[in-house]
């Protein structure tokens, strides 16, 4: 398994480097992540519905919880890394087959903590929303 520094991040998200295994499965592409801000897409298709025939919850809190380690990354030093510690998630809208915008933003960086938001995006309404802390670790 390839491990990533946060500078790896950075290439995956703005250079189109290759991007770790948990993108891979989710289907989600990182493409954009500076200054406290990224941009992911998301390809949502069949295997993500549960049995009511929409996505799955969790899925959305993942494609979350991953684009806010973009945008936490390209706001920390190399000397440091990360571990998100909570995450709460809300589903707005019901989200279908097709593609969806997460954009992910740091509201506050801390010594010790990163505070996040992200925003889930389908065709132009908002599917979902998530906030996050983010702990940060110096190596
Ligand atoms: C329905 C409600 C919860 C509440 O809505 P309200 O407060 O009444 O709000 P409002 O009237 O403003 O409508 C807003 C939007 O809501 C939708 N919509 C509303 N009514 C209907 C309806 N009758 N039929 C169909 N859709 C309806 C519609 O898109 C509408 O959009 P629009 O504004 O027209 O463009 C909504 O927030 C929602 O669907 N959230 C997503 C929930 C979700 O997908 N959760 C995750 C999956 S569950 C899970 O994973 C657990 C599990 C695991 C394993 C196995 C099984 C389960």
């Amino acid at each position: 398994m390839n491990k990533y520094e946060t500078i790896d991040l950075m290439e995956v998200a703005n250079n189109g480097a290759a991007p770790p295994n948990c993108d891979i499965t989710l289907q989600i592409k990182p493409v954009s992540a500076k200054d406290g801000k990224a941009k992911g897409i998301w390809e949502v298709d069949e295997k993500f519905l549960n049995g009511l025939g929409v996505t799955m919850g969790g899925y959305l809190a993942s494609a979350a919880d991953i684009m806010m380690a973009y945008a936490i990354s390209s706001q920390l030093q190399e000397n440091q890394t990360f571990a998100s510690i909570d995450l709460h998630t809300t589903f707005h809208r019901p989200v279908f087959p097709g593609t969806v915008e997460v954009h992910a933003s740091v509201e506050r960086l801390g010594r010790k903590v990163g505070y996040l938001t992200a925003e889930l995006v389908q065709n132009d309404k908002k599917v979902g929303s998530a906030v996050s802390s983010i702990m940060i670790i110096e190596k």
